[in-house]
């Protein structure tokens, strides 16, 4: 495994609580915390404090992605998931966590683990106005033009 490893500056705005962290070598998403008690109720949200902010090497973004595990327990999700945390940015990385369960709140206590940050390097794009596009074989499909699941019945035929 490549264990190369980019080095990102963090800084702690909350020194008792730990920097992100890999759970197993090879991971892509670090988990982040949050810094405070929280509770949601069902389909209630918040914008959470994770106690870092860090400064990404140009052409680096951070996505702030939820934690399955939660999603799958207890419906907690991220509202504009996945967040993006731009290589200029210096404030706080907050997470816009949402409850989904219909009936049970999510009791979230300061430190526990909330979300997790993939960081990737991106390309920017120059955008370039022209009249036409060059032709492809999926053209304009989309929105389910390869079909659905095997129950579906289709309402075109
Ligand atoms: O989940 C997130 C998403 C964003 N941010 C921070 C970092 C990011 O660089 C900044 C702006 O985010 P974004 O561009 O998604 O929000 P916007 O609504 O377009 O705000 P702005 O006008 O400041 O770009 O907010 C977070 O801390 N967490
Ligand atoms: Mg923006």
């Amino acid at each position: 495994m490549d264990d190369s490893q980019l080095e990102v500056l963090v800084q702690r705005l909350d020194p008792d609580l730990p920097l992100p962290s890999y759970a197993h070598p090879g991971d892509a998403g670090a988990d982040l915390v949050t810094t405070v008690d929280v509770t949601l109720a069902p389909g209630e949200r918040a914008m959470v404090p994770t106690g870092i902010a860090i400064a990404l090497p140009a052409g680096f973004v951070a996505l702030v992605h939820p934690r399955s595990g939660l999603a799958a327990r207890h419906g907690l999700s991220i509202v504009n998931t996945p967040g993006t945390v731009d290589a200029g940015y210096r404030g706080e990385i907050k997470v816009m966590l949402i409850n989904h369960d219909p009936r049970e709140p999510i009791e979230l206590r300061r430190g526990d683990r909330i979300a997790q940050l993939v960081i990737q390097r991106f390309e920017r794009a120059a955008f370039v106005d022209v009249a036409g596009l060059p032709e492809s074989v999926r053209g304009d499909g989309g929105y389910g033009s390869t079909g659905g699941f095997s129950s579906t019945v289709s309402t075109s035929e």
